[in-house]
């Protein structure tokens, strides 16, 4: 008989839970995996935020793991809920939506709340912390409407929101209490050199500065201090630290101090219930950096399968300013005391600083400002507690000034294999090692999709390189090639070369024939080699649903509380009273919690539960919309010559028209056309992949626009006559992108990277290739069949997916 498995109920969705996990998985710990998140969004990289908000990474660069990994990984994901108890009697969580899940382990990694300093106005309109994707989108949204920025706390936190918020053109003032930044992790030297180098780069500081009221109507409009002085402001970040989110903790009746208090195997003072992570506080810390979350969920997962552990002991923790441009480091003690020895050196010229604290001749701490090539390096030897040697010194020291000096490698050459290299995500070098000899992995992001190492603040990537460096040679340098994901070094156009030389039929045989590092590839490489496969033999490919997207696999698009949407298509944003009864009799039937309008001129029935999908579908009996996959999604139109004085041309018509001619195809994304009759736009050609305008003359087509999250006004392509030769331009378009684009690359990524004179030179300057484009995309258009249709008439698919338990 099988053996029962236990069922493990995480609550909280973030980078200490999962991290756990992901160690219990890799264990291969057999527990039925529930994750409860209050955010509504799949686990993402929280410290990202900061690159988020300074513009050099997008909300998407920094999911960890998508909604596929819970579902590859049989995790039952509830997103947008918060679990309010554990109730111990009956082995039960609750939570604020009323669901009640038993469990025989429980893991609580709630992680914390900004803190808000609790003076007059601060739940004033503009307030925000800085915490969570919710606060991000607020401040980037604020950017773009108000002007003057105080950011309250000059802490790590304040000041990389302080330098996005300039990036995004606000004039920005850090309110510090102290008169030194970062008082917690740098003496006054580096402190003063660090505030220097961020008023050169345009943000403004009022130090010494306690605020004892936010000022303005319903809206913020400035701060007053303690010694009565005034700042303008129209938004407002608070960065005064964080608090433990304990909230569940004391509600179930759990010892808490200012954390949940822990022993150093994790456990809280209620049976079974473990806690990791920001909420945790472990001989009497709270931790607010990611490295030592993860030391903790090493122990946790290890003991949770009943492996041996050493017990969590504590973590020696060193930070780094994410700021580019200004390079900051500090670990362990950074204070001198006259127990201290001293090593320091400052260039005033260079701007570096450098400077490490012994106790008895063992490095307990260091600070570096400028130059932080050593930071690996010392956050390493004071993790150990190294003694200073004089090889350490010339390591570290150079040959006296702030050069890093010593040769490259011999450190990774003496590290011990246990070591932990990434202190974000507890890798070791025995790990990577492993990786590069055991797996062939050869550059640093087939490390990291392996290991993990580099994942969070790239720390480490100095490290792991040195030893990419010392196990592989100088074949190091010529693997550093990039792939398309980690489980391969060729890139998209070798593979798509070597598909058709080799005559490839299934992605199982892309990855074979092609020497996959990971036999089953991962959730980048599977969808992409099917639609490679699907675009180039539109007639013989069987598409593989399990290497599609989940939502692709279900035909809609899942919702944060489980249940799914269904948009039937509405042919250029076109409906009929008879078909709007349907959906009115349909969305009643079935409970449909909301019928939105959406921007795409459709109508979305939000809410359908899974297992209604294939009867709504059936009693709708319209063709699917494709609101969820990487194919034709919505033909917006205005109205046109038929019904406006000022249309010249039918776009109402037209674009129903190139809705159903080109609806069910599959593009490397999701693809946006719009219609509009004169120049005057009302349905916003600029910002879709084809964009057609009317004018007295014929039509102008627009291509490569984006109103998502890297908006791009689309590029004026042509101008034509006939609606004849709109069409083969418009298929010739979507063919060669369809061939040329790299799976996921929008139109807008696409035109840029291909340029606009290349798209144009294969398109418009040659009949022949054109009429080619536009003929072999009609004929992956006779391939094509409605999804919905296919799974109503499947009866076994239908089962699988909507009947059993599992998707
Ligand atoms: C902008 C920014 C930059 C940072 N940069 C760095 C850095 O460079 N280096 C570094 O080491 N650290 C950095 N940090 C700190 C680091 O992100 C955190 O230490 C880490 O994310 C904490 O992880 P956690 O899982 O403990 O908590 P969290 O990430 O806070 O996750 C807890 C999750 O649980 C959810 N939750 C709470 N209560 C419940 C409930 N009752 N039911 C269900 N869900 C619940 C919360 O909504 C949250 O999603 C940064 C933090 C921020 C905000
Ligand atoms: N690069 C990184 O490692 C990084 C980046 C961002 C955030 N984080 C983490 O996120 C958490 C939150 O960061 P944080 O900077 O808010 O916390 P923090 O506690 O490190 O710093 C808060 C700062 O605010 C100042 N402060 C307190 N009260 C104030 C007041 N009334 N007016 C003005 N200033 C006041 C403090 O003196 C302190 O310097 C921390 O755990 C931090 O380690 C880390
Ligand atoms: S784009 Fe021109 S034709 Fe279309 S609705 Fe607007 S004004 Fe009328
Ligand atoms: S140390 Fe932060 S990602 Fe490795």
């Amino acid at each position: 008989m099988a053996e029962k498995r236990e069922k493990l109920v995480l609550v909280g969705n973030g980078m200490a839970g999962i991290g756990t996990i992901e160690q219990i998985l890799k264990l291969g710990g057999a527990y039925d995996i529930t994750v409860f998140g209050s955010e509504p969004h799949p686990n993402y990289n929280r410290i990202m935020l900061s690159y988020v908000l300074e513009g050099s990474k997008t909300l998407n660069d920094i999911i960890l793991n998508d909604w596929n990994w819970y579902e590859d990984n049989n995790i039952t994901l509830h997103t947008g809920t918060t679990v309010t108890r554990i109730d111990e009697g009956s082995k039960q969580v609750v939570t604020d939506n009323g669901m009640i899940v038993p469990y025989d382990k429980v893991i609580i990694a709630t992680g914390s709340n900004s803190f808000i300093l609790p003076v007059p106005g601060c739940d004033k309109e503009g307030v925000v912390g800085f915490r969570d994707i919710a606060d991000c989108d607020a401040m980037l949204a604020a950017a773009k409407q108000y002007n003057k920025a105080a950011v309250i706390g000059g802490g790590l936190l304040g000041l990389e929101a302080a330098k996005g918020l300039v990036n995004l053109g606000m004039d920005v003032t850090v309110v510090h209490l102290m008169e030194d930044l970062m008082e917690r992790q740098l003496d006054r030297n580096a402190s003063s050199m660090l505030q220097a180098e961020l008023e050169r780069q345009g943000v403004k500081f009022a130090m010494g500065k306690q605020t004892v009221e936010l000022t303005g109507e319903q809206r913020v409009s400035g701060l007053r201090f303690s010694d009565d002085s005034t700042l303008e402001a129209d938004f407002v970040v608070m960065a005064v630290g964080i608090k433990p989110n304990v909230t569940l903790a004391k509600e179930s009746g759990i010892t808490v101090n200012r954390g949940i208090v822990v022993d150093d195997y994790l456990q809280t003072s209620m049976q079974n219930v473990y806690s990791i992570g920001e909420c945790a506080e472990h001989r009497g810390v709270c931790y607010g950096l990611v490295a030592p979350l993860f030391e903790q969920g090493m122990v946790l997962a290890k003991y949770l399968c009943g492996s041996e552990t050493k017990p969590y002991e504590g973590s020696i923790v060193s930070t780094k300013l994410k700021i580019s441009g200004v390079d900051v480091f500090s670990a362990g003690e950074f204070l001198d005391s006259p127990e201290h020895t001293v090593i320091s050196s400052k260039d005033e010229w260079k701007r570096t600083y450098k400077k490490i604290l012994l106790k008895n001749n063992v490095i307990v701490g260091a600070v570096l400002f400028g130059d932080v090539t050593e930071s690996a390096n010392l956050q390493k030897l004071v993790k150990q507690g190294s003694v200073m040697t004089d090889e350490i010194y010339t390591e570290v020291m150079g040959t006296g000034c702030c050069g890093s000096g010593a040769k490259k490698g011999t450190s990774v050459e003496a590290m011990a294999d246990e070591e932990i290299v990434c202190g974000c995500n507890g890798v070791t070098k025995k790990a990577i090692v492993d990786a590069v000899t055991e797996h062939g992995f050869s550059t640093v992001d087939e490390i990291k999709a392996c290991t993990g190492a580099t994942r969070s603040c790239g720390g480490c990537k100095p490290v792991v390189e040195q030893i990419l460096q010392f196990v592989l040679g100088d074949s190091f340098q010529q693997a550093a090639k990039q792939g398309i994901c980690g489980c391969t070094t060729l890139s998209r156009d070798e593979i798509v070369a070597e598909i058709t030389a080799k005559g490839l039929k299934t992605t199982k045989e892309v990855m074979n024939v092609l020497e996959w590092k990971q036999e089953e590839g991962c959730s980048k490489c599977r969808p992409a080699i099917n639609y490679y496969l699907g675009m180039m033999n539109p007639d013989t490919h069987q598409d593989e649903k399990e290497s599609r997207f989940v939502n692709e696999r279900m035909g809609a698009n899942i919702q944060k509380d489980g249940t799914y949407t269904v948009i039937p298509r509405m042919y250029g944003g076109v409906t009929t009273p008879e078909d709007l009864k349907k959906i009115a009799d349909v969305s009643l039937k079935y409970d449909v919690k909301v019928v939105k309008v959406t921007g795409g001129q459709r109508l979305d029935l939000i809410g359908v539960k899974k297992e209604d999908l294939p009867k709504v579908w059936e009693e709708l009996d319209m063709p699917s919309g494709y609101g969820y996959a990487k194919s034709l999604r919505t033909v917006k139109t205005c109205v046109g010559s038929q019904f406006c004085r000022f249309g010249t041309q039918d776009s109402l018509g037209m674009g129903a028209l190139i809705e159903r001619k080109y609806e069910r195809l599959d593009f490397p994304a999701k693809f946006k056309i719009a219609v509009n009759g004169c120049p005057r736009n009302c349905a916003e050609s600029c910002t879709k992949d084809i964009g057609i305008v009317g004018n007295d003359g014929g039509w102008e087509v627009f291509i490569g626009g984006n109103g998502g999250i890297k908006p791009r006004i689309a590029d004026s392509f042509c101008k034509i006559k006939t609606d004849e030769e709109l069409i083969e331009v418009c298929s010739a378009v979507m063919q060669y992108y369809r061939e040329t684009g790299n799976y996921l690359e929008r139109t807008s990524e696409w035109v840029e990277r291909m340029g606009l004179e290349q798209i144009q030179m294969v398109i418009l300057n040659n009949e022949d290739n054109r009429k080619e484009l536009a003929a072999r995309i009609d004929f992956a258009l006779t391939q094509v069949t409605d999804p919905w249709k296919k799974i109503l008439n499947d009866s076994s698919t239908r089962t699988a997916l909507f009947e059993e338990t599992r998707v």
